[in-house]
């Protein structure tokens, strides 16, 4: 449903993305991996449009998005989270979700809000004022219910285990899949914590240095001898 058809973003000489042609299949999880500096979050700008391609063609379901501005794209059904969560300040979660659903969707629907919020674990939440009464692994649900409340056909997911603690992570795992079973969406997920990638993601592509250098299911493509080297050097934290 997504293609990326040698994708290059350059940001002055540095040629942050290279040549990456890689595909997304409807209602399917992909991992998005790589060393630090890599280029995963700029790909998710990339697709996105965040961030302007020098060449390469982006496109959701044969339409060509290359040249779309960002809400467009929402429009057509990309969504997605960023690293640190962006609560809107002042309202509570479901007005976030409110606001997040007109900006992607267009119109609202609250049987759709009431689901995402179930999925999530902030039904009881749904109240509170987002940006100062939730802990961390809320803001980070909330930052993925915005995300879906814009009704994508493809979530990307931008390390939203981060900081969270092995508790908090495996529910956090629970509950994107049971949110990928509910919503049938197509996920990308940029994850440094391999385990995680392992439970979630039946392929993963690896990015280093701007370049597509792996794509596969995670057992196969994690023993390849430059998916290794790529890592020499570079801790995989989390
Ligand atoms: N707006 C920008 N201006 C200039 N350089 C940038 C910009 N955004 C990213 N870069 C550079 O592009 C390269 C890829 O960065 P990117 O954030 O996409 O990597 P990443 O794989 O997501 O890294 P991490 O795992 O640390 O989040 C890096 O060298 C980074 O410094």
């Amino acid at each position: 449903m997504l293609e990326l058809d040698r994708v290059r973003v350059r940001f002055g000489g540095l040629a942050a993305l290279e040549g990456v042609t890689l595909s997304i299949h409807k209602g399917e999880i992909l991992g998005l991996i790589g060393p630090n500096g890599a280029g995963k979050t700029t790909l998710f700008n990339a697709i996105s449009g965040l961030v302007r391609t020098a060449d390469g063609k982006v496109r959701l379901q044969g339409q060509d998005m290359t040249h779309m501005p960002m809400h467009q794209r929402a429009r057509l059904g990309i969504g997605r989270t960023f690293q640190a969560p962006q609560p809107l300040h002042g309202l509570t979660v479901r007005e976030n979700l409110v606001v997040a659903q007109h900006y992607g969707a267009g119109e609202r629907n609250d049987a759709r809000l009431d689901a995402i919020l179930r999925i999530t674990g902030l039904a009881a939440k749904a109240d509170q004022d987002a940006a100062s009464s939730l802990p961390l692994a809320e803001l980070k649900a909330l930052e993925v219910a915005k995300a879906l409340a814009t009704n994508p056909r493809l979530l990307l997911l931008d390390e939203v285990l981060a900081g969270l603690e092995t508790a908090g992570r495996l529910r956090f795992i629970t509950m994107l899949q049971g949110l990928h079973q509910h919503f049938g969406v197509a996920i990308i997920v940029i994850e440094h914590d391999i385990a995680a990638i392992r439970t979630l993601c039946p392929r993963v592509a690896v990015l280093d240095s701007g370049r597509l250098i792996a794509q596969g299911p995670p057992d196969l493509v994690l023993r390849e001898p430059a998916v290794i080297a790529c890592y020499t050097g570079n801790a995989v934290h989390g």
